[in-house]
């Protein structure tokens, strides 16, 4: 299929230069950006006063989470997740977990992502709903094993069949991650097998790390080290690794990160939410980390949206060091794009002429939006996700004008609705 998106204002490139534009796609690919392009397409789109713009990558969630949606609000992070979401979560089915992952595909698809990493369970079925939707997915079983050998070893049993099934899906779209869940549920044994398989295998990994002040105390009295330190002394950390938070993290720490390749993802609303801290982000991209961005888990935000979380980002780090320069509009909509595609190797997250088409069309005729000054800043600052009109994956159309083309919305959200009635 071809699709020409005409007459935008165009985000081009890794340098963001807004030019007024065209936009061809050929199959998956963009195959050429520019004035008055004269091709036949099989599909045109006006796009008059609007922006095209590189798709976002939600770069740390746990989709089925929706169903958690509301479910304990206002509680610090260790008894939401032991008071309420974990013995939640023990009573979701396969079929929960298909209904969950496609509500908050449809929420991630309808605001803009066209590729995210998810970690949680009965993860085929996750797979199953992104494959419909025609969304990208970084998927993983989330691993806790604290430390006791049997269940050690059913969550290892449990990843490889996801493994096995992901590559059995065979899908362009989907892949693989490893999932061990944080140093403080995962064995040093658990984390130990997962870099080897990862080794082996080629295949990225995931995990929670240094997320609440408490819980680099624990590793602190287990270990007698901090947390990234344990996990560099396991030769755990290398550029394959994608961690979330990274809020308490100590100058010697931050220099691991860097030296190691780790790519860690910012959370920032559930860090708010949680009351978990703030992140170091001028000292983690001082010191060259890369920092994507993430919504983390639906329970704990409350919504998927990226683009909020961008102006989240912005705000939190402004206030938190009583300075209105840092984590300034272009650095943040960095985070939510190409740095979120470099962590996963995927060559997206910028339009330009050769990459794959992941992109979205903002619609800028709404008064929030004009006037038309500066296109960056209105996204990360004045527009939320109910402002993306077109969503493009992998050069398909997968929303249009509103619209889930993929997937009956109206069904997802009465089947969600049937269901968390029904569990509560
Ligand atoms: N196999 C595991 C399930 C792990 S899935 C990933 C887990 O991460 C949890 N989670 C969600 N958000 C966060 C967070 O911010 N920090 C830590 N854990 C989280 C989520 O509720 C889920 O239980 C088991 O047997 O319990
Ligand atoms: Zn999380």
């Amino acid at each position: 299929m071809s699709i020409l998106i005409k007459n935008g204002y165009v985000i081009y490139g890794e340098n963001l230069d807004v030019i007024r534009a065209d936009v061809y796609i050929e199959g998956n690919r963009i195959s050429k950006v520019g004035k008055n392009l004269n091709i036949g397409a099989d599909y045109v789109i006006d796009a008059r006063g609007k922006v095209i713009s590189p798709g976002f990558i939600n770069a740390h969630t746990h989709s089925p989470m929706v169903l958690l949606r509301g479910l304990a609000d206002d509680l610090p992070l260790m008894e939401w997740l032991q008071s309420y979401v974990w013995p939640m979560e023990r009573k979701l089915k396969p079929e929960h977990i298909y209904w969950g992952a496609l509500l908050g595909i449809i929420e991630m698809i309808k605001s803009g992502t066209t590729a995210f990493v998810d970690m949680y369970f009965h993860m085929e079925g996750v797979a199953k709903a992104s494959e419909e939707a025609g969304i990208r997915a970084y998927l993983s079983y989330g691993m806790v094993d604290l430390g006791d050998e049997e269940k050690r070893n059913a969550e290892i049993k449990e990843t490889l069949k996801l493994l096995e099934f992901i590559e059995k899906l065979d899908s362009s779209r989907i892949e693989f991650f490893f999932g061990p869940h944080a140093p403080y549920t995962c064995s040093p044994e658990l984390l130990k097998w997962v870099r080897e398989k990862a080794d082996e295998s080629k295949k990225r990994i995931t995990i929670h790390i240094n997320e609440t002040k408490d819980e680099v105390k624990q590793i602190k009295e287990k270990y007698g080290k901090t947390p990234v330190e344990f996990l560099d002394e396991l030769g755990f950390l290398k550029s394959d690794v994608t961690a979330a938070h990274g809020v308490w993290l100590t100058d010697r720490e931050i220099e691991i990160l860097a030296k190691k390749g780790v790519t860690i993802v910012h959370n920032p609303a559930s860090n708010m939410k949680l009351g978990s801290g703030v992140m170091p982000l001028e000292k983690l991209l001082r010191a060259g980390v890369n920092i994507a961005l993430g919504t983390d888990g639906a329970a704990s935000n409350n919504n998927l949206d990226m683009i909020e979380e961008m102006k989240l980002v912005s705000l939190l780090h402004k206030v938190h060091n009583l300075n209105p320069t840092l984590a300034d509009a272009r650095t943040v909509f960095k985070m939510a794009t190409q740095n979120g595609a470099k962590a996963l190797n995927l060559d997206a997250g910028a339009i330009k002429e050769g990459a794959l088409a992941d992109i979205v069309v903002i619609d800028f005729n709404k008064p929030h939006l004009r006037p038309i000054t500066n296109i960056i800043s209105h996204i990360v600052y004045s527009a939320n996700g109910n402002d993306v009109e077109t969503t493009i994956i992998d050069g398909e159309i997968v929303m249009l004008d509103g619209e889930v083309l993929t997937i009956d919305e109206e069904k997802a959200l009465d089947k969600v609705q049937k269901i968390v009635d029904e569990l509560r």
